[in-house]
């Protein structure tokens, strides 16, 4: 963790000052050294001088061995200097400029072998265990770690890339792909981003991989041996895009493809522009955790197109896009169904509220972080604390009323990144202050801690038949079990996830129940990973010692935080087991991507910041 100082002004993140000189294109040209896992070559900063007084730049670096920079127009070395580098958010590169307001710098560089936003795997890492791949996470703070940039969400640039990497392997990255050159033992990959993307949205994948076309702008990428089943589990992307624009407005980015990674990475889904990058949690089988693709599809406006301008305001990201893409599911499985899935993200509010603390500051909506690695400040908060503050708008206007102003506030500031402020008195002048907004008690919203101010009363259509299962389970006296199989047979996958959602803060169940639930409904054979997660920590809850092996099973079959931490916490707070999972983590760390590696760390006390 780092000072507890803002690295700058506007960005407690970030040292650059984007503000005095702004990088406006980038073009990357890189090579993949497999064998010593690192990407060599250069990358071109275009840059314009807002304030034209200024003689220097500030880039972010994250462990990058900086070989040359240089001033492209006439090749003379500019002056540079590296300052002290902190955990996690690096050291500032300061360049010193030519007199030109506009210039471009070729800074030739390599990433460290530990770069934190990439992860090489081994060919055994793989499924098809011939060939190594590599894939970046750059949200955050992790960009930098990658390329020097300013590394900050408040500034967008376009790029281009050539890539090149091993034959047969292939290169995607977040933005269109242009062509391929064959150079013999390599080829070289082309790609063009035409939208201002901010830095973490710079994002590369290298592997075998190969591809299923679903519509003209859309393909699924995956290794080949989950290629079919991808292409399946993802069906309705089209159907998807079509609802999303209803609700948002135009999709601007040409194409939507979409790769499912291999199971390290550590999130359900990330909102590459171009190039979703999904975990292979996903597939299910059912399509049942389709949502995550509707999620990661409403950011082409909300996260996007329309940003936060630093992770303070995270949950302008992440609380829009929870709203749109719950807009999605109502508008294709109707309004109980998505006020269900309101319902359900509710009690993982409940959950990260009572793990972080009630009165912990980062439950507020908008955060500081001075100081504070993003990364240890991830929560569902910004998620479902602002889908509610967006849901409660939308029923105080009028949902039309609502619509309406949401696509308006998306056509009015795409293409840039905006505060909670900007939000705030966009809403005000779009509605006219009058009654209606002066019930809205921002600060309330804003700045307390803890659940919402006011829950929504959402529809309990679907809700009620959980309630009624848990309740026959948690009144039955434990003779002569009344439940079969069928208690679920009508039951949606959701619904069977928020029954075991509910379980688990039940106060009225013991492990005799838990071990009668199993023979009876099987969760432990659930192919559906949110199932299984919720099961296994009622077993960790109820210290069903058996279960244990399933649960590890389950921990190292998977690198995404939503599953491996809350398990790994479950097994700290059960003191019998605490030193195996300890051993487990330590064994098999290696493995996870740094972030997760990072944040379990913390979950397991083995790092105190
Ligand atoms: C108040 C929070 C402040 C800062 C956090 C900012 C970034 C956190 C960083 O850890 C990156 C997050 C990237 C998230 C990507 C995808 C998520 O939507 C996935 C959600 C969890 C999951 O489904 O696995
Ligand atoms: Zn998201």
């Amino acid at each position: 963790m780092a000072s507890g100082k803002r690295l700058s002004p506007n960005d407690p993140g970030s040292y650059s000052l984007p503000e005095k000189v702004a990088i406006n294109h980038i073009d990357i040209e890189l090579a993949a050294d497999f064998k010593n896992k690192k990407l060599k070559g250069l990358v071109d900063l275009n840059f314009t001088k807002i304030d034209e007084n200024c003689d220097h730049i500030i880039l972010d670096n994250l462990d990058l061995n900086i070989i040359s920079v240089i001033n492209k127009d006439d090749g003379s070395s500019l002056e540079f200097t590296i300052g002290d580098s902190l955990k996690v958010f690096g050291s500032k590169i300061e360049i010193k400029l030519p007199f030109t307001k506009k210039g471009v710098i070729r800074i030739t560089y390599e990433t460290s072998k530990t770069a934190s936003a990439l992860q090489w795997l081994t060919p055994e890492q793989t499924l098809g265990k011939v060939y190594p791949y590599l894939f970046s996470q750059c949200q955050p703070a992790h960009a930098r770690s990658m390329l020097p940039c300013q590394d900050t969400p408040s500034l967008k640039s376009t790029y281009t890339a050539k890539i090149t990497a091993p034959k047969p392997l292939t290169v995607l990255m977040s933005a269109i792909p242009v062509e391929v050159t064959d150079n013999g033992e390599t080829r070289t990959f082309f790609f063009q981003q035409t939208v201002p993307v901010q830095s973490y949205l710079i994002a590369l994948a290298i592997g075998n991989l190969v591809s299923r076309t679903l519509s003209p702008i859309s393909k699924i990428w995956s290794e080949s041996e989950e290629i079919e089943k991808a292409a399946y589990e993802f069906k309705q992307i089209p159907e998807l895009l079509k609802t999303a624009e209803q609700v948002c407005g135009p999709y601007v980015w040409k194409i939507y493809d979409l790769l499912v990674m291999p199971p390290s990475f550590p999130f359900g889904g990330m909102e590459n522009p171009c190039l979703t990058f999904v975990t292979p949690t996903l597939l299910a089988g059912d399509r049942s955790l389709v949502n995550v693709v509707a999620h990661e599809i409403a950011h082409s406006w909300t996260g996007n197109l329309v940003t936060n301008c630093n992770f303070e305001h995270f949950w302008m990201n992440e609380g829009f896009t929870v709203y749109v893409e719950r807009k999605i599911v109502g508008a294709m499985h109707g309004e109980n169904l998505r006020e269900f899935a309101a319902l359900g993200g509710l009690e993982d509010l409940k959950q990260s509220v009572i793990t972080l603390g009630a009165d912990n500051p980062l439950t507020k909506l908008v955060v500081d972080l001075s100081g504070i690695d993003p990364d240890d400040a991830f929560s569902t908060c910004p998620y479902e604390k602002g889908h509610t503050f967006l849901f409660y708008l939308e029923k105080l206007f009028g949902t039309s009323e609502f619509e309406a102003f949401f696509k308006s506030y998306i056509d009015k500031f795409k293409y840039k990144s905006v505060g909670t402020e900007d939000f705030k008195s966009y809403l005000l002048s779009y509605f006219h202050e009058n009654d209606v907004t002066s019930q809205i008690d921002w600060d309330l919203w804003l700045y307390t801690c803890g659940m919402p101010p006011i829950i929504p009363s959402y529809n309990k259509y679907y809700e009620d038949k959980c309630d009624s299962l848990l309740n026959r389970w948690e009144k039955w006296d434990g003779t002569d079990s009344p439940f079969n199989k069928s208690d679920l047979v009508e039951f949606q996958t959701a619904q069977t996830i928020q029954f075991l959602a509910l379980l688990l803060k039940s106060n009225s169940f013991n492990l005799h129940k838990l071990k009668i639930m199993q023979e009876v409904y099987d969760f432990n054979s659930n192919g559906n990973c949110e199932i299984l997660l919720r099961w296994l920590r009622i077993c960790a809850k109820f210290k069903w010692s058996e279960q244990l092996e399933l649960i590890f099973k389950f921990i190292n079959s998977t690198g995404r935080m939503k599953y491996v931490r809350p398990l790994y916490r479950d097994l700290y707070s059960w003191e019998e087991v605490r030193t195996r999972a300890i051993e487990n983590f330590e064994k098999n760390k290696m493995s996870l991507m740094y972030v997760c590696r990072h944040t379990v760390a913390k979950d397991l006390h083995l790092r105190d910041q």
